[in-house]
């Protein structure tokens, strides 16, 4: 997969060379290129802002950066596969950005992001390159950033390891919160590890019984029980059909 950003704060993206998108990347597994939106403004101050027609608080990013910006990233001659490239815009008024989402993301072999700043960009933008590719607007939660960046990071992060070779073990997705399959709607439940005692709290039993079927019970009914608590819309929308299937697959 590869993977533009465009930004006006490049530096943003450094998180991109560490660790699980780090290693992907240094393995040939994910090709990520950082652009800086003031490449393509070409004034005296490099300016991407503007004020907002019809007035308001704030400033909006301009037409004319975006779209040389991402019409020079388009035309670079880059080979994509059979999907093609995709723009995934980060916005708090986006869809939710789910696992799901991250699924399907995933199976696209050309990511170009577009993180704003200010009070976002120009709408016709998004307008413009939905004649021309899919465009994914996006948001990472309930709650507003200042820029987009930070969920470039998000988005990239829980793409990157669902792509092959990228996550060790392959099981970890399915056990993965929110994925499909068994532990779709739940969220994990507890982990542990050595010392088997810390500060004189132990471990469950269970987990020490070598008796993998009901640990996977145990872990199914403590992943419940934490959706229950955190997340009871979940478990409203949950098909109970589907939990007693979930025991069966246990
Ligand atoms: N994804 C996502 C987001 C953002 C987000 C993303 C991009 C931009 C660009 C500009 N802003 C600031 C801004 C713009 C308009 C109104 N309010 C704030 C952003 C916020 N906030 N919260 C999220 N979950």
């Amino acid at each position: 997969m590869r993977i533009d950003v465009v930004t006006i704060f490049p530096e943003y993206l450094e998180p991109l060379n560490v660790s699980l998108v780090g290693k992907a990347r240094a393995a040939g597994r994910l090709d990520v290129r950082v652009h800086d939106l003031r490449g393509w403004a070409h004034d005296r101050h490099n300016t991407v802002d503007d004020t907002p027609y019809g007035g308001g608080p704030g400033m909006v990013m301009m037409t004319g950066p975006w779209g040389l910006a991402l019409d020079e990233t388009l035309a670079d001659g880059y080979e994509a596969g059979a999907s093609g490239p995709a723009l995934v815009v980060p916005t708090p008024s986006g869809r939710p950005f789910t696992q799901a989402l991250a699924g399907e993301l995933a199976a696209r072999d050309w990511l170009i992001f577009a993180p704003a700043r200010y009070e976002g960009i120009d709408s016709r933008v998004t307008a413009e390159y939905a004649t021309r590719l899919p465009v994914y607007e996006v948001s990472i939660g309930d709650y507003v950033l200042a820029g987009g960046e930070a969920a470039v990071l998000v988005v990239t992060e829980a793409v990157a390891r669902l792509l092959p070779g990228v996550l060790g073990n392959a099981q970890s997705h399915a056990d993965d919160s929110f994925a499909p399959g068994a532990m779709a709607d739940l969220l994990e439940g507890p982990v542990y590890t050595k010392p088997p005692q810390w500060r004189g709290r132990g471990i469950p039993d269970v987990l020490l019984s070598g008796h993998h079927g009901r640990i996977a019970r145990w872990r199914r009914d403590e992943a419940l029980r934490r959706t229950v608590a955190h997340r009871p819309d979940l478990v409203e929308r949950a098909d109970p059909a589907a939990f007693d299937k979930k025991d069966r697959e246990m």
